[in-house]
């Protein structure tokens, strides 16, 4: 697997659903090694985008590419909106999965730690179903972060946290895939603001993309720095005023 977490090309890509294109011709590219945000109205095509940059939804026009050009969903992680967690296996296995169904070593010490640095460390072996909604989604981030491949996918990973567990994970998150190449899906404007080196939001029907300038400031940016502030309500703005496209 190559050591660099590269950019990956997105090329006139289209999507259709019962015969109207969700996106036509869409092009963008995700910067490698950062943390790219993506927003938008619900149902516009967030969550279809990242499954066919995932391998999980078949492209049927258009191309998505990464360099070097070796396989791209070898070198992927996919965080689902929902968690996926297996109902049959604890937390600690749910974690270490991948590399089971891999026939890898799995990194017992390393599972524990992540688990320890998302605050699961006493449920390691209870299962999904004694876990609460948001337990059960920092399993799942747990699991995304213990797979270390350099593209990260995380479809709103921090979604039901509450907010001071929210900003610790996405401290944690910013830190530990620092040099990744991430694109993670949110609705909440702040979360894209701390988080976000290269920010785009998916509008219209069929959906384009929109690029937002970039913010100030080495992330995970500070709740009290002025220019997140300043992006969050300029990024609130510009989300009204598309939504009425
Ligand atoms: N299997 C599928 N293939 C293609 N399009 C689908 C499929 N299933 C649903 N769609 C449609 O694709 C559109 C985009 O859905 P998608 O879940 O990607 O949106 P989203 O922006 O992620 O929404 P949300 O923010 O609510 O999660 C919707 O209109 C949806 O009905």
């Amino acid at each position: 697997m190559p050591n660099i977490s590269p950019p990956i090309y997105i090329h006139d890509l289209t999507l259709n659903y019962q015969n109207k294109p969700v996106f036509s011709k869409l092009n963008t590219t995700f910067q490698g090694g950062v943390f790219n945000i993506l927003l938008g109205a619900s149902g516009v095509g967030k969550s279809s985008l990242l499954k066919m940059i995932a391998g999980l939804l078949p492209i049927s026009e258009g191309q998505i590419t990464c360099e070097p050009t070796a396989s791209l969903t070898s070198q992927i992680s996919y965080m689902a909106q929902q968690d996926l967690l297996m109902p049959w296996a604890t937390v600690i296995q749910n974690v270490m999965l991948g590399s089971k169904l891999r026939k890898e070593k799995q990194d017992k010490s390393k599972a524990l730690h992540i688990l320890e640095q998302v605050g699961l460390s006493n449920v390691v072996h209870q299962y999904p179903s004694q876990l609460s909604g948001g337990m059960r989604q920092r399993a799942a981030l747990a699991r995304t972060l213990y797979e270390d491949r350099p593209i990260i996918l995380m479809d709103e990973p921090f979604s039901a946290l509450d907010s001071v567990s929210r900003s610790k994970m996405q401290d944690y998150t910013a830190q530990l895939l620092h040099g990744k190449t991430v694109i993670l899906i949110t609705h909440d404007p702040f979360e894209a603001c701390r988080l976000g080196e290269n920010i785009q939001i998916l509008v219209g029907h069929p959906a384009q993309i929109h690029l937002i300038p970039s913010i100030q400031g080495s992330i995970p940016r500070h709740p009290d720095d002025i220019h997140v502030q300043q992006a969050q309500a300029n990024l609130l703005n510009l989300l009204i005023e598309k939504s009425a496209i």
